[in-house]
């Protein structure tokens, strides 16, 4: 049992089936190389590393736990590389073979991010890998690089919330607009050691990124949105929602994890991408053509949530 005081720590302890099963659930990681947050005592490490993974680089911060880890590497020659860092600044994009590297219309790289996020950390990771994705940098310079990540329940929740729920936040749009995010398994609260007071299970959150052609469309339908609004130059508009919030769609094309948060809200995300799908089968062409016609589109009920910002 491993139980560390001054931090937040909770290791998975559970069977060996059950981590195999967590990590089955990131796909064939034949041959793979994986990028391991946060190993810990190396509960999860060593079902990588069985998986027959080419290599796995793990990122510790925590010095207690290098012995062990080191202990497995000399267990599994050439195959794991250990870092004793800070995931927060740590350059995955110069750790694996540039030949690995993917366009981002291909198929994913078979580069694989895993972890237990530590919980102290999760939501500053997520934003920053979420800002890396926006900007094909970090770890998705290889590409549309897969995550399999668990998060504390609160946070999971807020990553796969849907339109209406309470727990819709800036996190879930900012992950729902730039990944597909799905919700995988639940880990029982009682797998973990010390046992989360608060936390009764820990979901296990899969997030995927779209491919260009849905990537595009979504900024086609974003951009024909405010085209139709009528303010194509400054491209600002408000969205009447419970409260009026005026957001700027330029963010959409460079977006920050910041003024990321504050757009997509529901009303307009979910009528901007089917306006943007429909300009998008009808002008497969360029966005400014498509920007033209959305012009002459007329939106139905849903354009009562959205109301031009009044000079
Ligand atoms: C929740 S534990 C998970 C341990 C292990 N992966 C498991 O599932 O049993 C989080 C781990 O992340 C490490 N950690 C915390 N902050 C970190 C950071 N900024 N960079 C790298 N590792 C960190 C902790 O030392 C701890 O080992």
């Amino acid at each position: 049992m491993h139980v560390l005081t001054g931090l937040a720590f909770y290791a998975v302890k559970t069977c060996r089936d059950f981590i195999d099963k967590i990590v089955r659930k990131a796909g064939n990681l034949t041959n793979a190389y994986v990028y391991e947050v946060g190993p810990g005592p190396g509960g999860i490490t060593r079902s990588i590393l069985n998986a027959g993974v080419a290599e796995l680089l793990v990122v510790e911060k925590d010095s207690r736990f290098i012995p062990g880890l080191q202990m497995l590497s000399d267990a599994a020659p050439g195959k794991l590389r250990i870092i004793h860092g800070d995931v927060l600044t740590f350059k995955i994009e110069r750790a694996f073979p540039e030949s690995l590297k993917r366009r981002w219309e291909d198929d994913p790289p078979n580069v694989h991010i895993i972890g237990n996020l530590p919980f102290s950390v999760s939501t500053p990771l997520i934003i920053k890998w979420l800002e890396n994705v926006s900007q094909r940098n970090g770890p998705f310079a290889y590409g549309r690089t897969r995550m399999m990540l668990t998060f504390q329940k609160e946070v999971a929740e807020r990553l796969t919330a849907t339109t209406g729920s309470k727990q819709r936040s800036r996190l879930s749009i900012m992950a729902q607009y730039l990944c597909d995010v799905q919700h995988i398994l639940t880990i029982p609260g009682q797998a973990f050691v010390p046992k989360p007071e608060r936390v009764h299970s820990i979901p296990t959150v899969e997030v995927q990124i779209p491919t260009a052609e849905r990537m595009q469309a979504r900024i086609m339908a974003a951009r024909a949105a405010c085209s139709w609004l009528g303010r194509a130059r400054t491209e600002y508009f408000r969205v009447q929602l419970n409260m009026p919030v005026l957001y700027h769609a330029q963010s959409i094309h460079s977006p920050s994890s910041r003024s990321m948060a504050v757009m997509m809200l529901e009303p307009a995300s979910t009528f901007t991408f089917q306006l943007g799908s429909s300009v998008a089968a009808r002008t497969p062409e360029t966005p400014d053509k498509a920007r033209a016609k959305a012009r002459s589109w007329t939106p139905a009920e849903a354009m009562t949530s959205l109301r031009p910002l009044s000079s």
